[in-house]
């Protein structure tokens, strides 16, 4: 026994070695490396320890690049491709970790039989890893995702029945007009389907009307309330620039749906009442230096309506958040785009629970009680016997903003048809989309001047603004104003952060070219350096993904102070006092969501790799307003990211039914 000890320990030793060697050499996060070795010294010499280790490389690994979970299918069929590895890498572990189960049933004995391992069912000593059927979770991953299941699936379950004749009559009033594709009123089903219930999911790609939904439904819950005064309304978007686009969406769609509920209800005054649009962090009172929030089950928000934009964007730790402080009795409403990348963070929710979206799915009691109350008579086509979420989840199909070639190229995307979009772009003679398909580094430079010359854009027009100073202008701020909307109509944006093609190598490319232009005068901090947050501050009231740009400070000759569009009111701070910034005139897709810019120019890279996928593609398209220029080293590193798709492994779907 005592020598079989040994030999374990030095096989452990051995392993573990091997498994820093592969992340120095940067094929894994140092993270996972201590992670494994962490959860082997909670049970040294157990049998079977080598191979818990390796489930934990792999596992943390995954965590990390968004999964809430390792399917055990994957570990027993070689996860060389999931981690994006060589088989030469995987076989390295295994000649390290001796042999592995290479079945699910296998994977599944071993991992119920360690120790630091929890099989749901089982007894629990509070063990850190959870096997939960053929899924192996960390505990906090299982934890929120059993609670976004759970919470979702009692919502959509808890229905009531409206004053189906009161609520027809206000949606006739408020959709008085035919559709413009001639199919059903789909914003109108989703006002009907989310009166009945304590959760709604509206989702639809760009422009389709999602926010203007939510603004009629709002007029609806007025209309039909006994006390509409009373309500209790919430809008919120998990970054601050996404919070106040909501807002100011909402706001302009009001005020045409006020004319059309005439006297009848004073809109406008009852929707004052519902105050800014706020961050999720902000809205559950988020606190330094602790991940809990104020609000929770114990201690939950004051209200009857919760509205969150850019659902797509929250990622389970928050969704699990939002729902655990969210009060049974409320209305909790999501609108994104399903098919927008999935947050930086674990989970993939949205896209998750709008799974039968496209297809609807649903059932004659819901088909049934639309018509009731909308309406509208949902074709057959999208009749099925989805479960009790999908029954209250709506997908808006037509664009009101993208009818024209953008919108096309997206649904090329979208469909997985490289050939489709390789016809957008050379059927598009307007100027609204441009394929620079063997492109030089040189083109981005180019483009990051002056745009094309059949698409406005590029940055010298806001840096002459900067430096033609404010002089023109009545008032400090409406210059400033001017000069960052100006900035906002243009951005690149980047697949990956690293190299040539990336965020860090372009922006320094194009700040010198700025500089040869005599546009800029760069050093840490320059007059038209425009920056990007990349870490919450409470001091300073900036949060990550803000971005905001720098100018002189008329107080104080001398010192910069930083920019930041909030709606339409201008806030700055002190250039010195931001720790946790970088350069933004290049930024990635993944911090581009929740934005739109009049011009966008999207870089791919030489190498595509398992991030580069369809949904990436596809945000970064419908961030652009009136012009689209895609630039590629090659015609392939388009084609393979439309063909690829980004699965997240995740337990959600089973648990909404
Ligand atoms: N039923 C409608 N009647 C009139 N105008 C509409 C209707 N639906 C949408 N619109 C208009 O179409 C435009 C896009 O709508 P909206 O901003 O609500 O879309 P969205 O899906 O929220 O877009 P985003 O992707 O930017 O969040 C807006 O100008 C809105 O006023």
């Amino acid at each position: 026994m005592q020598h079989n000890a040994q030999l374990d320990t030095l096989q452990m030793d051995a392993l573990f070695s091997h498994i820093d060697g592969v992340a120095e050499a940067g094929h894994l996060r140092r993270l996972s490396a201590a992670f494994a070795r962490f959860i082997g010294t909670l049970d040294e010499g157990a049998p079977n320890a080598s191979a818990v280790a390796v489930a934990c490389v792999v596992l943390s690994e995954l965590e990390g690049r968004g999964h809430s979970c390792l399917m055990l299918f994957e570990l027993a069929s070689e996860p060389s491709q999931l981690l994006g590895w060589s088989e030469e890498l995987w076989h390295g572990v295994l000649a390290v970790s001796g042999p592995l189960p290479d079945s699910v049933a296998g994977w599944r004995a071993l991992l119920a039989g360690a120790p630091q391992v929890w099989t749901v069912g089982a007894a629990d000593v509070r063990q850190p890893l959870v096997l939960d059927g053929d899924r192996l979770y960390l505990r906090r991953y299982w934890r929120d995702e059993s609670l976004v299941g759970e919470k979702i699936a009692a919502r959509a379950q808890d229905l009531t029945n409206p004053p189906l004749a009161q609520v027809r009559l206000w949606l006739d009033i408020l959709f008085d007009q035919p559709t413009q594709d001639g199919g059903p009123d789909w914003q109108k089903v989703a006002c009907a389907i989310a009166l009945r219930g304590k959760v709604a999911i509206i989702t639809g790609g760009p422009g389709t009307g999602k926010t203007y939904t939510v603004a009629s439904l709002l007029t609806l819950l007025f209309a039909v309330s006994p006390q509409p005064e009373q309500l209790r309304i919430a809008l919120a978007a998990p970054t601050g620039k996404a919070a106040a686009r909501l807002k100011q969406s909402i706001d302009k769609a009001l005020e045409g749906l006020a004319a059309k509920a005439g006297d009848a209800l004073p809109l406008l005054e009852l929707a004052r009442r519902m105050g800014a649009a706020r961050t999720l962090h902000s809205l559950l009172g988020a606190r330094p230096d602790t991940r809990a929030f104020a609000h929770h089950a114990g201690n939950p928000l004051d209200v009857d309506v919760l509205i969150v934009d850019e659902a797509s964007m929250v990622h389970l730790e928050m969704m699990a958040s939002v729902l655990d402080a969210l009060p049974p009795t409320a209305i909790l409403i999501l609108l994104g785009d399903k098919d927008q990348l999935a947050s930086v963070e674990a989970g993939a929710v949205l896209g998750d629970l709008c799974h039968d979206a496209q297809a609807g799915g649903y059932t004659p009691a819901t088909i049934a009680y639309a018509q009731a109350a909308s309406g509208v008579a949902i074709p057959p086509a999208f009749a099925g016997a989805a479960g009790a979420l999908a029954q209250q989840t709506v997908m808006l199909r037509h664009s009101h903003r993208f009818s024209g070639p953008i919108g096309e190229l997206a649904l090329a995307v979208n469909g997985g048809r490289p050939d489709l979009a390789k016809a957008c772009f050379a059927g598009d003679s307007g100027g609204q989309l441009a394929w620079s398909v063997s492109a030089q580094p040189d083109e981005v430079l180019r483009l990051a001047l002056r745009g094309r010359a059949d698409a406005p854009g590029g940055y010298q027009p806001y840096l002459a603004l900067v430096n033609a100073g404010e002089a023109a202008y009545a008032q400090h701020d409406d210059w400033v104003r001017a000069v960052l909307h100006a900035f906002e109509s243009f951005r690149i944006l980047c697949a990956v952060r690293e190299g040539e093609w990336g965020v860090a190598g372009l922006n320094t490319a194009i700040e010198l070219r700025l500089e040869k232009e005599g546009l800029i005068r760069r050093s840490e901090w320059y007059v038209g350096r425009p920056v990007m947050v990349t870490r919450n501050d409470y001091g300073t009231g900036v949060f990550n993904g803000d971005i905001g740009l720098t100018l002189r400070d008329p107080a104080r000759p001398g010192s910069l102070r930083v920019y930041f569009l909030e709606g339409e009111n201008v806030r700055s701070v002190l250039a010195t006092r931001l720790r946790h910034v970088e350069t933004a005139f290049a930024m990635t897709v993944h911090k581009s969501q929740g934005s739109e810019f009049r011009h966008t120019v999207l870089v791919l890279p030489q190498e595509g790799g398992a991030m580069l996928a369809r949904e990436l593609v596809y945000t970064g398209i419908t961030r652009a307003r009136d012009f689209f220029t895609l630039v590629s080293p090659t015609q392939a590193v388009l084609f393979d990211a439309i063909l690829r798709r980004t699965q997240r492994a995740s337990g959600l779907r089973g648990l909404i039914g």
